[in-house]
């Protein structure tokens, strides 16, 4: 029996593109099936002005294939120095959509990122007036906090004190991986959403690390315990608005992944929705693929829905994904959830 899923053309509220020759790599394997994305600004150095971002806009436009439509979200990357006018006339322009802010050194490329919280209250102050939404990588840096417990610590000590702070700033947090997070979320009353991956609804950390290390399941902030997998889950499949798609999808090559210190990050842009397909199955909540995919981000951010559509085909048979896509500087492994799975995209 074939069955089929008509959606709203997806969004992806987290992605990472890169640049130059991986850009070109990666950027039709999420505009074939996403109709914008907010990109994530930590490139080499990484996205500080408006300029930046318009320039950087500009060569995703520049990559995108003939016949292909896509949108990108630009985001500034936060920096103590950041210029609150430069972010409100870039916003004002329509260049960027959002600021991110990485605590210094949380994940790839976030050495420049923000020691002291207090200095960026000025920036999120005036982001809080203009309506421009913060996004979050959540996690604290502490060498004496265990990697497990980064992010429901910076909840606690990090981002509650700055939404009390400035309660009118509108947040999302990224790519959430605990419990916490989703309770934290769910238990606020504005200005709080939170994105979910992919692949946090499919691996814990046994999947990282029982039976051999696989490096192609480590990402920041890492999988949890089981427990934790399936309030994200629930939360994704909950249709509660305030959950919604950012794949995270972050492309490193085979190279920089297998190595004695790889680097952190999972590619899902290729397989992303034939993933969430099975995932939402599974939870008999294929009714809310829409909502989390394509309704609630646009909601949050207060931008239209897509036009156009997407219809997701359940096959008898397993579906083979590419393995890997090449790019000049070397493979780039897609992310194998170790099961088969039976969806495609029409
Ligand atoms: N998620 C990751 O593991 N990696 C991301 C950075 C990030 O989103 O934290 C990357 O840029 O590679
Ligand atoms: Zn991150
Ligand atoms: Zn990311």
């Amino acid at each position: 029996m074939t069955q089929s899923l008509t959606i709203p053309r997806p969004d992806d509220w987290h992605l990472h593109l890169r640049d130059g020759d991986m850009l070109r790599a990666v950027l039709p394997e999420t505009a074939r099936d996403f109709g914008r994305a907010i990109v994530m600004p930590n490139l080499v150095p990484p996205v500080l002005t408006g300029a930046d971002a318009q320039a950087y806009a500009t060569r995703i436009a520049d990559a995108l294939p003939a016949g292909m439509e896509f949108t990108p979200l630009m985001t500034l990357y936060l920096t103590e120095e950041t210029d609150p006018a430069d972010v409100a006339a870039a916003h004002a322009a329509g260049i960027v959509t959002a600021a991110k802010l990485y605590p210094a050194g949380a994940t790839t490329n976030s050495s420049s990122g923000v020691r002291d919280f207090t200095k960026i209250y000025p920036v999120l102050e005036k982001m809080a007036e203009i309506g421009m939404p913060m996004c979050v990588h959540g996690e604290v840096v502490d060498s004496d906090i265990d990697i497990f417990d980064r992010e429901a610590v910076f909840i606690d000590r990090v981002l509650d004190p700055i939404r009390k702070e400035i309660p009118d700033l509108k947040v999302v947090m990224e790519h959430i991986t605990t419990k916490n997070a989703v309770d934290y979320v769910k238990a606020s009353t504005r200005n709080l959403g939170a994105t979910i991956t992919t692949h946090h609804l499919i691996i814990n950390r046994n999947h990282i690390l029982a039976g051999g290390i696989k490096p192609h399941y480590y990402c920041l902030p890492v999988a949890k315990r089981e427990i934790h997998r399936l309030a994200l889950r629930a939360a994704a499949t909950s249709g509660d608005p305030r959950y919604f798609l950012g794949t995270d999808s972050a492309p490193h090559t085979d190279a920089n992944k297998l190595q004695p210190c790889g680097c952190a990050g999972c590619f899902t842009a290729t397989n992303t929705m034939p993933l969430l397909a099975h995932v939402f199955e599974e939870e008999d909540a294929l009714d809310k693929l829409a909502g989390f995919a394509s309704l609630h981000g646009p909601a949050y951010y207060g931008l239209p829905v897509n036009a156009g559509e997407m219809t997701l085909v359940k096959h008898d048979a397993a579906v083979d994904f590419p393995k890997a896509i090449d790019t000049v500087e070397g493979p780039v492994t897609v992310f194998d959830p170790g099961y088969p799975v039976h969806w495609s995209v029409a």
